[in-house]
């Protein structure tokens, strides 16, 4: 009986994708791209968990298991532009059993559909789980959008920058202090949390005003009324965000809540509660200006945000700001031990002087190794938004047709590794791409622009903060020593399983260690 009523379950679910399978196949014809077609995709939850154990189907004969690439998300990082070169092409559309999605990485659709905020969202679907702990600037869409930005955006002031700037630097020298003998070597799996730690403990300052220590991380610092540090509190529930959406709207009885949501639930709430303090005393300079642009709006007899959106805001800087800007650290330390002669070039910049204002604008070469870093392997591999309307793009000079509700894709990736854009050494990192000399004088060349962190009107409005905190880090590490790769992080290029994103696994770099040998020169 409960066989049948399964056996029945699975064919009525089976004949349903097939059937939105096929559906959208010919809605897809309609749209009039090349199409890609695939049984599952990162909509579908169940694949997301057990996708990677199927990952044995690229392997089937006669190009079976083509489909496999297209399942996963983040794709888009191990494909870069081969599928566009196949077809043709600088934009498809992946058909499956969920929404179509079109994946632009063509650079004048791209500007139209990124300029367009009003009309192509995000979707609510995606973004909804960021707003657990509040909607926030990333969470909403439209006017209300606008109202966030207002207020968050005087954040990111030059003041931010500058703290940010005095944060990483000492934290680089704390980080460096630790490392016992002249020519330390370092596993990336430590390298990893050591940059992680910095990343946090800038974040954590520039927001809250909470000035940690490299060392002692301030995991131990537990004010009265608190049974856990805020240091200690942030990385778990930024960990946890997922756990935390679903887990939102019910609380189990004590005796059946399992120990790990009666853990969350209580990080949760100390959370607010350092939220809530930090809010009366308008700590930090993020939490500062928050406060008082709100209270500007206020007066002004405009729309302010709520005491909830103030919170989903503040959470929200420290989710977007934290992967982003370590993972483009750590992976920089990899590519430049790599490239002992990128090094060189970085470190032939480097004055003795580590003043913001006369360092950050002079660190031109720097800023060219984030750029094309984040060009190669983007933290986020793409942007995706939709309409509830049927929209038109121009797309290499056709206008065309985009269904209501479909997903329209911004890839990264792809459009980073288009030769057309970038050159025939489009796959070597070569920093030395971002910088041009004119009246003998270095500059750094703007076009054509990277997308790592997005354009148009929602452009990650953490850009400068990001580029002041690696340039800070990167500069004071290279300014006192060099980095040797070892022979299996040279590998871990050349292996395809290589891919930095948040949450896509490195196996192969975890094995692999960067050596750090002393320089005897410029030394502060
Ligand atoms: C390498 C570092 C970073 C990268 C690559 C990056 C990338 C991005 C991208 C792609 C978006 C989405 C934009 C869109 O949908 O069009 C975004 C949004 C955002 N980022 Fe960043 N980001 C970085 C660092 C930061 C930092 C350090 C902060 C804050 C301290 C931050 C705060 C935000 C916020 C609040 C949003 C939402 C903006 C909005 O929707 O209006 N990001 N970022």
């Amino acid at each position: 009986m409960l066989l049948t009523a399964l056996l029945t379950l699975m064919t009525l679910l089976f004949g349903y994708r097939l059937l939105r399978f096929f559906t959208n196949y010919l809605e897809a014809r309609r749209i009039g791209l090349p199409i890609v077609i695939t049984p599952f995709t990162w909509q579908d939850s169940f694949w997301i968990l057990f996708g990677p154990r199927f990952s044995w189907i690229r392997c089937l004969p006669f190009g079976l298991g083509s489909w496999y690439k297209y399942s996963y998300m983040g794709w888009t990082l191990h494909d870069r532009y081969q599928t566009y070169a196949r077809l043709g092409t600088k934009a498809i559309t992946v058909v499956s059993p969920g929404r179509n999605e079109i994946m632009l990485g063509d650079a004048d659709a791209i500007t139209e559909v990124a300029g367009r905020y009003k009309k192509w969202n995000r979707p609510r679907q995606l973004y909804k789980v960021f707003a657990t702990f509040g909607e926030n600037v990333d969470s909403v869409n439209g006017d209300n959008w606008q109202r966030h930005r207002k207020v968050t955006g005087h954040g990111f002031r030059e003041h931010n920058n500058k703290l940010v700037w005095e944060s990483a630097t000492k934290q680089a020298r704390e980080w460096m202090a630790t490392w016992d003998s002249p020519n330390s070597e370092r596993s990336m799996k430590i390298i990893e949390e050591d940059i992680n730690t910095i990343a946090m403990n800038v974040l954590m300052f520039a927001s809250f005003g909470q000035d940690y220590g490299f060392v002692d991380g301030g995991t131990k610092d537990v004010p009265s009324g608190h049974t856990k540090s805020f240091r200690e509190i942030m990385p778990f529930m930024l960990k946890n965000v997922g756990l935390a959406w679903a887990t939102r709207s019910f609380t189990l009885p004590k005796m059946l809540e399992p120990k790990s949501l009666a853990t969350l639930r209580e990080t949760k709430n100390e959370l607010f509660q350092y939220f809530d303090e930090s809010l009366r005393k308008a700590d930090g300079d993020f939490v500062k200006s928050f406060v008082e642009a709100n209270e500007n709006e206020k007066k002004g007899g405009r729309q302010h945000l709520t005491k909830d959106e103030l919170f989903g805001n503040m959470y929200m800087i420290q989710l977007a700001g934290f992967d982003t800007t370590s993972n483009a650290m750590l992976l920089t330390m990899a590519l430049l031990a790599t490239h002992p002669e990128v090094q060189e070039w970085i470190f032939e910049e480097l004055g003795q002087v580590e003043a913001y204002e006369d360092t950050y604008p002079a660190a031109i070469r720097c800023r060219a190794a984030m750029h094309e870093t984040l060009r190669m392997y983007s933290t986020a591999p793409g942007i995706v938004r939709h309409s509830s309307n049927i929209e038109t793009i121009n797309i290499g000079g056709k206008r065309v047709i985009v269904p209501a509700e479909t997903f329209v894709s911004v890839n990264f990736t792809g459009h980073h590794h288009d030769p057309d854009v970038w050159g025939p050494d489009v796959h070597d990192w070569k920093p030395q791409r971002w910088v041009e000399t004119v009246d003998g004088k270095e500059q750094f060349k703007q076009s054509p622009d990277v997308l790592a962190w997005s354009i148009g009107p929602r452009i990650c409005p953490g850009k400068k903060f990001s580029q002041v905190e690696y340039t800070a880090v990167v500069s004071t590490l290279l300014r006192q020593y060099r980095f040797e790769a070892s022979a299996s992080l040279h590998d871990a290029f050349n292996d395809f399983k290589f891919v930095v994103a948040p949450k896509i696994k490195r196996p192969i770099i975890d094995a692999a260690s960067i050596k750090f040998i002393r320089r005897q020169t410029k030394s502060v």
